[in-house]
C-alpha cells in the first residue's frame, strides 16, 4: 500500500473542493491562526512517517488531549470511574450544561467537557504534577520531547473559562468532583493549550491502533481490552453530536479538536492526524474530516 501516494491524492482532492468554515474564535490566539493550513501525517505500525501539505507545524490539539488524559488514569476509570462518567454518545454540543443537569452530574462520555473535567479531577487525584506528567506522558508515546503549552493559550482559555467553570462547579455540586476547582481547571486549560504537529499527534495514537502498544515508549501502555474500549468511545463519542456522521463517513476511531486537528485509527494499520482550521458547525474540522473520508474511501477499508 503506497501510502504516501494515496495521501497526496487526498490532500489534492480536498483542496480542490474549496471547502470553507469558521476558525474557533472563543479566543484570539485561535481566531488568529492561518485558515488556510492544511496538512496529514499518518504513521503505519512499523513507525513509518508519510506526509503532506503542513503536516509539521505545531497547532493547538484542545480537545484530543482528552484522549490522552483518559489513558492515564483508564485503569480507574475502568473500576471506579464508571460511575462517575458515562459512555454514551451525548448527541448535545461539547459544553453543554442543560444535558449535565438532566443527568444528575455525571456526564455522558469522558471526551465531552463535563466528562473530560471528571477525568481530569481523576488524574489530579492520581498524579502530584499533573500538568507535567501529562506533557510526559505525550512525550514518551510520541517518542520524543514534542509538547509545548502555549501560555497565551491556556491564559485566554482561563480568561474566557467561563462556562468550563461552570460545569466544574455543577459537578461539585452533585459530588462529583474532588480536587480543588481552579486546580483541576489550571490543569484542564493546559491540556487544552498544549501544541503538537500531525505527525508528534499520529505518533502519539500509535498504541490505539496496536492494541495498547506503543511502539514508541516501547512498551504496553493499555491492555489490549482498554485499547479496545478508548476505541469504542473515540468511535462513539470522539465527535460530540457529529459522532454519527463520522462513523458514517469514515467508520474509524477518531477525536477532533477545535483547534481544527482530528486524530484517528485504523486499527492493526495505522494512525492518522489531519489538520486544517477551519470548523464546521458543530465543531469539527471540514477538511480533516472530508480528508479522512476520502482516505477510507481509497484505501477500501474502514472498521466496517
Ligand atoms: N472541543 C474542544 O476542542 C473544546 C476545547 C475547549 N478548550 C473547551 O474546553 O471548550
Amino acid at each position: 500500500m503506497d501510502y504516501q501516494q494515496i495521501i497526496e491524492e487526498v490532500y489534492q482532492e480536498v483542496q480542490e473542493e474549496n471547502l470553507r468554515g469558521k476558525v474557533a474564535d472563543y479566543i484570539p490566539e485561535l481566531a488568529r491562526v492561518n485558515p488556510d493550513q492544511f496538512g496529514i501525517a499518518l504513521v503505519d505500525l512499523k513507525g513509518n512517517v508519510f506526509g503532506v501539505g503542513d503536516y509539521q507545524v505545531p497547532f493547538s490539539i484542545q480537545s484530543i488531549s482528552k484522549v490522552h488524559t483518559l489513558t492515564m488514569v483508564f485503569h480507574v476509570f475502568n473500576s471506579k470511574l464508571f460511575s462517575r462518567v458515562n459512555v454514551e454518545p451525548s448527541g448535545n454540543p461539547f459544553n453543554s450544561i442543560a444535558q449535565l443537569e438532566f443527568e444528575k452530574g455525571v456526564p455522558r462520555n469522558p471526551f465531552i467537557n463535563a466528562g473530560a473535567l471528571v477525568i481530569t479531577d481523576a488524574l489530579c487525584s492520581k498524579f502530584e504534577k499533573p500538568i507535567e506528567q501529562i506533557s510526559d506522558f505525550i512525550n514518551e508515546i510520541s517518542g520524543k520531547n514534542c509538547v509545548s503549552i502555549n501560555d497565551s493559550v491556556k491564559k485566554s482559555e482561563q480568561n474566557h473559562g467561563e462556562r468550563n467553570t461552570a460545569l466544574a462547579y455543577f459537578l461539585k455540586s452533585y459530588k462529583n468532583f474532588n480536587n480543588n476547582i481552579d486546580e483541576v481547571l489550571d490543569v484542564y486549560f493546559s491540556q487544552c493549550a498544549i501544541e503538537m504537529n500531525c505527525v508528534d499527534l499520529a505518533k502519539s495514537f500509535s498504541y490505539l491502533a496496536n492494541d495498547g502498544f506503543s511502539i514508541f515508549a516501547n512498551r504496553e501502555i493499555l491492555s489490549e481490552s482498554h485499547a479496545r474500549r478508548v476505541n469504542a468511545l473515540m468511535l462513539t463519542c470522539g465527535f460530540y453530536d457529529e459522532a454519527g456522521e463520522f462513523a458514517f463517513r469514515v467508520g474509524l476511531p477518531g477525536k477532533s479538536g477545535v483547534g481544527g486537528g482530528v486524530a484517528a485509527v485504523m486499527p492493526h494499520k495505522f494512525s492518522i492526524a489531519v489538520w486544517s482550521p477551519e470548523l464546521n458547525e458543530k465543531g469539527n474540522s471540514v477538511k480533516a474530516i472530508k480528508a479522512l473520508e476520502l482516505l477510507t474511501d481509497k484505501l477500501s477499508f474502514s472498521l466496517f
